[in-house]
């Protein structure tokens, strides 16, 4: 799994702080990386436990440790709603954040926007004052050349993200390629979000605006819980 630093220790505590929050009869959301990853562990222990719970997965990553963890799974068409949805972050700046460091930003934002309440779980090193991280873009492959010249025209760089252990680019779980796009500091994401839906091609951006309820930080020695 890919592992963007920050402490184990601390991503374990933010995890297993949001899974708290889970209930006997919940339908929960299962965000995608490594902090959340705990959250979809100790969600798997409270089945164990036997608690009547069902995951919607996010990608092709958390729907496999779900598996591991023998949660009973569903997709969004298959339950009447989300109660709570669980997720990382690459950058949290008050209640807005950005992500798609793990290329799932499609996916999770359609589960966490359709749940009554998106927690998410980070380790310090992901908190800002202000947005300045890469946004990324996925984009459907044909699409590429057109929303690079866009991006541009936002004034922002953009760099088809490339893959570790493949030649060529990182593929989605959607079969669409992503561009990491530079802005520097962010001054207006509920614009530049918009702005980014706006292109052609685009299916989904890393920008969520608004939709955080709560911000479980991990630290060494414990938890504290931000309401954005
Ligand atoms: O948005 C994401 C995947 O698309 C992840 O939630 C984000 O990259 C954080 O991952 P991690 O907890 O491993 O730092």
């Amino acid at each position: 799994m890919k592992s963007s630093g920050g402490s184990t220790a601390a991503k374990r505590r933010a995890g297993q702080s949001a899974a708290e929050a889970v209930e006997d009869g919940m339908v929960v959301g299962l965000g995608t990386g490594s902090t959340a990853a705990h959250a979809i562990r100790a969600i798997g222990d409270m089945v164990a436990d036997g608690l009547d719970i069902r995951g919607v997965p996010t990608s092709f990553q958390s729907r496999q440790l779900a598996i591991e963890a023998g949660i009973p799974l569903a997709d969004l068409d298959e339950v009447d709603g989300v109660d709570v949805a669980i997720d990382g972050a690459d950058q949290v700046a008050g209640g807005q954040l950005i992500k798609g460091g793990g290329a799932a930003h499609a996916r999770e934002k359609i589960v966490d926007a359709a749940a009554d309440e998106l927690l998410i779980v980070v380790d310090p090193g992901k908190l800002a004052d202000r947005l300045d991280h890469p946004v990324p873009v996925e984009v459907l492959p044909a699409a590429r050349p057109v929303a690079t010249e866009q991006i541009v025209a936002l004034d922002g760089e953009s760099a088809l993200r490339s893959a570790e252990r493949k030649d060529g680019p990182v593929v989605t779980d959607n079969g669409n390629v992503v561009l990491d796009c530079e802005f520097g500091v962010v001054e207006d994401p509920a614009n530049l979000a918009a702005e980014l839906s706006a292109i052609p091609g685009v299916v989904e951006h890393g920008l969520f605006v608004d939709l955080a309820d709560e911000i479980h930080v991990g630290r060494e020695d414990g938890v504290d819980i931000r309401t954005p």
